[in-house]
């Protein structure tokens, strides 16, 4: 029966994105079967919404059926929402102390992690995006270091960072998992009327 359901393949290049969005989706309980698909995408400069749309119709064009992306942006409130989108070159070249340098000069430590999936229901089908955001601090690196600017983001209202929390923890309040139970409850309301599964859908 599962092999019937419509298919749509998540599309990143990031294997601890993926472990999370497999995490929190969970198993059986969609009306459609998720797949994953690496391709690193080439990512437009903008507003993150448009980066994030843009993306998934690239991927929904390279997949030829039903997908979504996410791309997550890391926001400081003292610079105006900066590195957002761009925060993985900015960690890429300045590493966890450079981002909590960025801030030396503020006394305004906070910021926001934001996460926006666009799903697209095939190519030249216009993506619908779904936000998510985590409010938090900016602080000195604390926890394992497996995964992005974790060590660096203290969501509001704990004393850990998103690194030293349980990875269940972090998947209850993250800004992925917000943007993504709105996937979700698209994906329950209107993924049977995506079309059965065509091309076989690569997994990995
Ligand atoms: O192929 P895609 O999905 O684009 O994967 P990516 O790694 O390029 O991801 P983004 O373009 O969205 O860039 C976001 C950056 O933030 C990092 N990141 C994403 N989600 C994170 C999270 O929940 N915690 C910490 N770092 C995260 C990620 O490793 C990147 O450096
Ligand atoms: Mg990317």
């Amino acid at each position: 029966m599962s092999a019937s359901r419509p298919v749509v393949t998540f599309v990143t290049g990031n294997a601890k994105k993926l472990e999370e969005v497999r995490a929190i989706l969970g198993g059986d309980a969609l009306p459609v079967r998720i797949v994953s698909q690496k391709l690193d995408l080439p990512e437009l400069q903008g507003e993150p919404e448009e980066i994030s749309s843009e993306k998934c119709r690239l991927a929904a064009e390279q997949v030829g059926g039903p997908v979504f992306v996410e791309d997550t942006s890391l926001c400081f409130n003292a610079l105006g929402g900066l590195p957002g989108p761009y925060i993985k070159w900015f960690l890429e070249k300045t590493g966890h102390e450079g981002l909590n340098n960025l801030l030396a000069a503020y006394p305004d430590k906070s910021a926001y992690a934001q996460c926006i999936f666009g799903f697209s229901a095939g190519p030249g089908q216009t993506p619908i995006t779904f936000d998510g955001r985590t409010p938090g601090q900016i602080v000195p690196a604390r926890g394992p270091t497996d995964f992005g600017w974790d060590p660096v983001f203290q969501p509001e209202g704990y004393s850990e960072t998103y690194a030293e929390m349980d990875k269940a923890e972090k998947n209850k309040i993250s800004h992925r998992y917000r943007a993504l139970v709105k996937l979700q409850e698209h994906l329950v309301a209107h993924g049977a009327e995506l079309p059965p599964p065509a091309k076989a859908a690569r997994s990995e």
